[in-house]
């Protein structure tokens, strides 16, 4: 399907959808009408939890200070100001404005470099405790545990407060739709799914979040405001932990993750707890808990996805499945005077002086200092724990040696975050391949590609393209020919690949591989070596390997570094390390045989770790 036909697609839904809202008080009673228009606004912010949860994985429970924002600016203004037009925007102006105040510092808290997720849902779950006792404590200014009623409004039937809150509801999940299924939105399942590889790849995921959480604290205030001037009434409630609760199993039942369930979870459970509340004032919540129960033991994905599943299963089993699905990516090899890789300053490519790492008091990495060219392939050899992975950790990221200096291209990374020290040109790529396992090679290509081409917030874009060397690693391996394979189903050859094709799209000058060979078989060992070579020698990159099998080593390095219990023990030719004799006591005192040409390893052997 075309762009513009999936676009147009979804504006015909919404526009059915509006007609609907259109419809609602023709056909449903007074008091259904009533209902459902607070239900209309709860279940807009059930979809901004749905986008923090489902998509961008933080579990919040705080949304519900963002609907008291907007709800209370209009009822405190109203309150002790006159009421008039210019008043009301003021009101909206207010909570709006103090929702993303209080979402910037609470994104800042719960969002910085290093917090955990649980930090995050510990500090929204704080929220809401915090925001209801500040309401409490506000005396007659905030109308204490009473709160604000009988405040001045917008002279609106309950119809037009229905069409209101409706067309908010269908305008937010629409745009949200759109936002979800295009190139930027795909970034939220990636930081999701795969945080660490997003912060490799050059995101600041932190920046991301906050943004996110920023946009869903907006929404939420407006659904307050309108909420606040339809029912005339706001309470501390409003902001409390239960509501906050509520909105989360509304999300749960749903079915998190799909936008439209959260929003139906939200209509049908608001509605029916009102008739329930109504029908069986002592047990309604027990039976609604009960519910919740039995749904999520019985569906754990919540219902929507259920719903969905069904037909889709029947009509698989109707019509046969593609073997392979088409694909909408078309790739291409960007133009060498469009590369946007980061001007190289003075000095050699990579420049380790002194580093030095210790967690506690274990001395992990002590005086590590060499150099690296532009053009070289290092190899970094040693027994295991020697530290050489720890030494890949303190080049790709800032903050992790102990002390030292560490120079990319010329440029000192400082204390820098991994996305940073992406920027100055380095490409990290893990021991374990480490790529999207939900999203296809072509989207998992186009994520590796954000920082250079901005992506869309509303279209999928439908060509890609990469810089020759990624090229040139998807088509010697074949990956070029399964864009629209879901990385999850490639074997662990082709996901090493994709790992690397996507570090090569960066655009670094400095490529750190962990063990790229690990697991992989003697003719994909081959083809990356050969790789390897190329990028180096014909690209002019600057490639630090670690890498424990010598054979590998032998054909490809252009020198060799020897790490023993921390400190760099040889720096140089492959020739002077295999006769080195104090290599063959690291490697004899490790327990290991030696590394010289008798003792190698076969083929097919590694070096000793
Ligand atoms: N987070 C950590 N906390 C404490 N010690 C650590 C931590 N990470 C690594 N180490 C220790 O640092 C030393 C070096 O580990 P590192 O993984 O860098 O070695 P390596 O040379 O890469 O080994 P291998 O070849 O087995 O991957 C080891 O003794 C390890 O136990």
């Amino acid at each position: 399907m075309t762009e513009a036909r999936r676009l147009s697609l979804i504006l015909v839904v919404a526009l059915l959808a509006l007609a609907a809202i259109f419809a609602g008080p023709y056909v449903l009673d007074t008091y259904s009408v009533n209902v459902l228009t607070r239900s209309l606004l709860y279940a807009a912010v059930a979809l901004t939890v749905d986008l923090l949860w489902g998509f961008l994985g933080i579990l919040t429970f705080g949304q519900s200070v963002f609907f008291a924002c907007g709800a209370y600016a209009a009822g405190l203004v109203s309150t002790h100001m006159d009421f008039s037009t210019s008043n009301a925007f003021l009101a909206l102006g207010l909570g709006v404005g103090g929702a993303l105040l209080v979402a910037a510092i609470v994104g800042w808290l719960a969002f910085w470099h290093g917090a955990s997720a649980l930090y995050a849902s510990v500090i929204t779950l704080v929220l809401p405790i915090v925001a209801t006792q500040l309401l409490y404590s506000g005396g007659t200014f905030t109308g204490s545990s009473s709160g604000l009623s009988g405040f001045m409004s917008f002279d609106l039937s309950m119809e037009a407060w229905f069409w209101l809150s409706g067309s908010f509801l269908v305008g937010v999940t629409t745009l949200a739709y759109i936002f979800v299924k295009s190139d930027a939105g795909r970034l939220l399942v990636a930081v999701r799914e795969n945080e660490q590889r997003c912060k490799y790849l050059g995101l600041d995921t932190s920046r991301l979040k906050i943004l996110v959480y920023l946009a869903c604290a907006a929404i939420a205030a407006i659904a307050g405001y309108i909420y606040a001037g339809y029912a005339m009434v706001v309470a501390p409630e409003l902001a409390g932990f239960v509501f906050g609760t509520e909105l989360v199993i509304w999300t749960a039942l749903g079915g998190r993750g799909t936008l439209l369930g959260p929003v139906f979870g939200a209509l049908i459970v608001d509605y029916e707890s009102a008739q329930l509340a109504g029908d069986y004032p002592f047990v309604w919540q027990l039976i609604i808990g009960t519910l919740f129960v039995l749904v999520i033991v019985a569906f754990p994905r919540g219902l929507l996805p259920v719903v969905f599943d069904v037909p889709r299963k029947l009509l698989g089993l109707l019509r046969p499945r593609p073997t392979t699905p088409a694909t909408s990516v078309t790739l291409s090899t960007l133009d060498p005077a469009d590369a946007q890789g980061v001007e190289p300053g003075e000095g050699a490519a990579l420049m380790v002086a002194g580093v030095v790492k210790r967690f506690g008091s274990l001395t992990v990495l002590e005086g590590i200092d060499f150099e690296a060219r532009a053009g070289e392939l290092v190899s970094l050899v040693g027994p295991n724990g020697a530290g050489k992975t720890t030494l890949m950790r303190c080049i790709a990221d800032g903050a992790e040696r102990t002390s030292g200096s560490i120079h990319v291209n010329g440029y000192d990374i400082g204390r820098k975050p991994p996305e940073a020290c992406v920027a100055l040109g380095v490409g990290r790529k893990f021991q374990m391949a480490n790529v999207f396992e939900t999203l296809t090679v072509a989207q998992c290509l186009q994520i590796a590609r954000v920082r250079h081409d901005r992506p869309s917030v509303w279209r999928r874009a439908q060509d890609l393209q990469l810089p020759q060397a990624a090229m040139h690693v998807l088509a010697t391996t074949g990956l070029d020919k399964q864009l629209s394979t879901p990385a999850h189903l490639l074997s662990h050859g082709m996901k090493q690949a994709l790992e690397l094709s996507m570090v090569l799209a960066l655009e670094p000058r400095v490529l750190l591989l962990d063990e790229p060979t690990a697991g992989l078989t003697k003719t994909e060992r081959m083809q990356i070596g050969a790789i390897l070579i190329d990028l180096a020698k014909k690209q002019g990159l600057c490639v630090l390997l670690v890498e424990h099998d010598l054979d590998f080593v032998r054909e490809i390095s252009s020198r060799v570094i020897v790490l023993h219990q921390g400190r760099i023990v040889l720096d140089g030719s492959v020739e002077e390390v295999v006769a080195s004799e104090l290599v063959k006591q690291v490697y004899a005192g490790s327990g290991h045989a030696g590394i010289d040409h008798e003792t190698a390893p076969s083929p097919s052997q590694e070096m000793p770790a």
